[in-house]
């Protein structure tokens, strides 16, 4: 009566399908053993429960979300005990048991589901059981959740699965005819009510009371429900049967056995684990030592391994490459789109290693050369391929390559193309020129007196030269064109593209070939000394001239032998009488060593003539080769020659020696002589032994210094500025006269004059030639007389042919004559025959030629 004075308590309660424990009939009614227990203790204790219908999977969730008050029939789990009460009491004793299709192969024990569909309730403790258990003992089964017992069972029987799991208290599979029972049966637990966790204790402990109570009245309420619902599936409350206690023992014996198996199991993976991980350690370690680019990515083109050359690349840090996908890695430097274009060929079946060559940039902007190498990877443990990228850094490699190529096609001196590179060039502008009607040119440039530079001033001079004129000749030519050296002072100007008219070609190669002259005879600065250098230039337009390379250049170097026989300084174009007259070089080269044996040479001297009644008070001597065969030879022919090969010296100290011995000859025989005019080679002039030949010379011959007077051309003295003016200095000590020839040709400076310890200047012929009336050589003219005037120099103009000349000249205070006008070169006999009769008086009566033997101390005061 107490009781019912009470609000009645309500209990919602979770209701599922689970017979004969908890049976939802047909009609929507409950029933089954729980059922009816709890109902009897909500009778007594006056609960009003509200039978809540679920699956077993929403049942655990709805209760821990407090939807559910009670749960009347689970099974007891650590795992669930965190979050649920469970009553003290068991009710029941239930275990996992496995059942087939009553057709099937009964299986014996768990290992023989391996491989097997089985069927499990979700979220139902027996089915996760059972997953443990075949975990623990590395079985593979096919695990199929459903949602009820029912449905679990029904798919053994439309074979959907081969078995099944469920709690041996649900006693479908006493009904069901499709379905028998194995002997697999495994964690047996007491069956619980259950709630959230501290929420519904005391109702917990009342369970319990009635529990307590009932089982130990054989004619409570809890027997009279066992025997209804629960005869044939336990015979026994408490015990279990014999087979089944059998099979228990020997399957937890087993689960010990395995568990101490698992936990060595452990040990010894943990250690292996460990040992990989140090052994991987130690790969990274040494894959980051190589300085080439290593990584592989996965089917997914994720990168599971790096190097840290590959992290410095894509500029990204070594912790966090791992794990970056091919797009990441592409983002962060999009250069490098290029490494990874064939990675999806490579995870083909059939895929084979790519090897490719790239050239990249780097993320800090520094082009590298990469040899990649993708080899496609199948571990021993995955199945899907991975790909090993290699990338190996031949930057350095491709450098010196390409360094020993350039030195291979280029000269060390000056970087230019040497003549391998330069036949490669010619050979295919031929090509060109053959295929588009173009033409090209080569000019061979060969420098003026190199060699002598290069014995007076040294090696590193002629080095430095070379440099500079290596470097004017780059200025000169277009992009396109090329400038060689061939090796010692000849370089050579290849021409592209010139027009196909050979007639235009050659117009245009002659300018450059001029501006070529022009600009490589300005003046050089060669370690603190000023210097000058001319060049003679041969020319070949092809395909006119020549045809193929080796012809081009042979005949482009005999035009350029030509021009320097004219005189050098100059350019000439090949023409096919060259070959002829180098030939003749070639031959004249070797004569004219024997000549000097044979003293073939012979001299001639050229008088020279005052302004006031034609005087005669001096001579240049002039040399000539006689030869045994064609007479007399030129020494504009041959002296270029002497020059080059240096016979000039010993040839040069013969004249000299001649000249010398003369002039002693005549003041013996005579008492006077006339001053001697002997020409002198730039060659001579940088040969150190000229001053000291000299001096012996006058020692030997004791004739007064001032009746030797030595010329020099402008063009010598440009040559060699600082030497030729150390040795004038000297050669004025000995008190030689000193001439310059050729005035006005060069590109000589007044105040460069100035310093030279001059005598004489000699107006060139090229401008006597054209007065009276060429007004450039008119004013040359007089502006070299008034300098020379002013200077206190005497001026002479040689190349006098006419009277008309004459006329001019004098009328310009010109005061000294050489040329046709009086007499050509004449031998000694002529000389003394035609001039000697006239000498004295001449000296004698003209008060500014008075005495010979003071001829020198006379200068110019007009
Ligand atoms: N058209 C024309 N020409 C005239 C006239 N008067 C003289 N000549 C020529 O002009 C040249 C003058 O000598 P150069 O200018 O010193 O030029 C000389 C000189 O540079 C060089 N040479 C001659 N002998 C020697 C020598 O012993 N040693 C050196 N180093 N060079 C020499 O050879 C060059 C040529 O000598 P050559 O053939 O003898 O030629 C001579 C002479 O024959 C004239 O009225 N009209």
């Amino acid at each position: 009566s107490d009781l019912n004075k009470e609000p009645k308590r309500s209990l919602r309660v979770a209701m599922f399908n689970a017979p004969p424990i908890m049976v939802v009939e047909q009609d929507g009614t409950n029933a089954g053993f729980m059922v009816e227990l709890l109902e009897t203790m909500a009778e007594k204790e006056g609960w009003n429960i509200e039978w809540v219908n679920l699956n077993w999977p929403e049942v655990i969730p709805k209760t821990l979300n407090h939807e559910l008050d009670l749960i009347p029939f689970i099974a007891y789990s650590e795992d669930r005990a965190q979050y649920l009460d469970y009553n003290e009491e068991g009710i029941l004793t239930g275990w996992g048991q496995v059942y087939v299709h009553k057709d099937a192969l009964v299986p014996q024990n768990i290992i023989a589901l391996s491989g097997k569909k089985i069927a499990v309730i979700k979220n139902e403790v027996y089915g996760i059981k059972l997953k443990n258990l075949c975990d623990l003992f590395i079985i593979e089964c096919d695990f199929v959740e459903f949602q009820t017992y029912k449905q679990a069972l029904g798919a053994i029987e439309s074979k959907e699965v081969a078995a099944a799991v469920t709690s041996n208290l649900v006693s479908y599979s006493h009904d069901n005819p499709y379905i028998k029972q194995t002997p697999i049966v495994f964690e047996p637990r007491k069956v619980l009510f259950a709630t959230a966790k501290n929420t519904n204790a005391d109702l917990l402990a009342t369970i319990d009371r009635y529990t307590k109570l009932w089982r130990f009245d054989g004619s409570s309420p809890y027997y009279q429900l066992k025997d209804k619902y629960l005869k044939g599936i336990i015979a026994e409350e408490s015990a279990f049967p014999a087979w089944l206690v059998y099979t228990l023992l020997i399957v937890i014996g087993l689960l010990f056995v395995a568990a101490l198996v698992a936990l060595l199991l452990k040990k010894q993976v943990k250690k292996q684990t460990q040992d990989l991980e140090d052994q991987s350690d130690k790969i990274r370690q040494i894959i980051n030592l190589v300085p080439h680019m290593i990584f592989a990515t996965n089917t997914n083109g994720k990168l599971i391994l790096a190097n840290r050359y590959a992290a410095d690349f894509f500029g990204i840090p070594m912790s966090e490459i791992e794990g970056c996908s091919q797009k990441d890695l592409i983002d962060h430097h999009p250069n490098s789109k290029n490494i990874f274009e064939d990675e999806s060929l490579l995870l083909r079946r059939d895929a084979h290693a790519i090897q490719k060559e790239i050239e990249i940039y780097n993320v800090d902007g520094s082009k590298v050369t990469l040899n990649i190498s993708k080899v496609p990877f199948i571990t021993r443990f995955s199945r899907t391929p991975s790909v090993v990228t290699v990338g190996v850094d031949i930057t350095d490699s491709k450098e010196y390559e390409r360094q020993i190529q350039h030195m291979a096609q280029h000269d060390s001196l000056t970087e230019l193309p040497n003549r391998l590179l330069l036949n490669d060039r010619i050979h295919q502008s031929l090509a060109l020129t053959k295929r588009y009607g173009h033409s090209g040119a080569v000019l061979f440039i060969d420098l003026d007196y190199f060699k002598t530079i290069n014995d007076s001033l040294g090696h590193m001079a002629g080095d430095t030269l070379l440099q500079k004129v290596a470097e004017r000749l780059q200025t000169i030519v277009r992009e396109g064109d090329t400038v060689s050296r061939l090796g010692g002072d000849e370089f050579i100007v290849q021409l592209n593209q010139l027009s196909g008219d050979p007639k235009k070609a050659e117009r245009v190669a002659c300018k450059i070939a001029e501006k070529i002259n022009f600009t490589l005879a300005q003046e050089y600065n060669v370690s603190g000394n000023k210097l000058f250098s001319t060049a003679s230039i041969g020319i070949v337009i092809y395909p006119r001239d020549a045809e193929n390379e080796e012809a081009i250049i042979q005949r482009a170097d005999t035009a350029m032998y030509y021009a320097k026989s004219m005189g050098r300084n100059r350019y000439a174009v090949f023409k096919k009488a060259m070959e002829k007259a180098v030939v003749r070089k070639h031959v004249l080269e070797k004569e004219l060593r024997k000549a000097l044996a044979e003293s073939r040479f012979i001299i001639r001297y050229q008088p020279q003539i005052t302004q006031d009644g034609n005087k005669f008070i001096g001579a240049e001597a002039l040399l000539r080769w006689s030869h045994p065969t064609e007479g007399i030879i030129s020494p504009a022919e041959f002296i270029p020659i002497a020059e080059e090969n240096h016979l000039i010296i010993p040839i040069g100290e013969w004249v000299l020696k001649q000249v010398c011995y003369q002039i002693k000859h005549w003041l013996e025989q005579h008492g006077y002589s006339p001053f001697i005019t002997v020409n002198l080679s730039v060659v001579q002039i940088r040969n150190s032994d000229l001053v000291s030949y000299i001096k012996k010379l006058l020692d030997q011959t004791k004739i007064p210094p001032q009746l030797l007077e030595l010329e020099v051309t402008e063009t010598v003295l440009l040559h060699e500025a600082r030497v030729s003016i150390d040795i004038l200095n000297e050669l004025k000590k000995l008190g030689v006269k000193l001439s310059i020839d050729d005035f006005g040709t060069g590109y000589s400076s007044l105040t460069y004059l100035k310093k030279l310890p001059l005598d004489k200047l000699k107006i060139d012929r090229s401008f006597v030639k054209d007065v009276p009336g060429d007004p450039d050589s008119e004013t040359i003219i007089r502006t070299v007389i008034g300098m020379s005037l002013d200077m206190g120099l005497e001026v002479i103009a040689e190349g006098v042919e006419t009277k008309e000349q004459l006329d001019y000249l004098i009328k310009e205070h010109c005061s000294l004559f050489q040329g046709f006008y009086f007499d050509p070169p004449i031998s000694l006999e002529q000389l003394e025959e035609k001039y000697f009769a006239n000498l004295h008086k001449s000296v004698t009566s003209n008060p500014k030629v008075v005495h010979l033997e003071n001829y020198s101390k006379r200068t110019n005061k007009k």
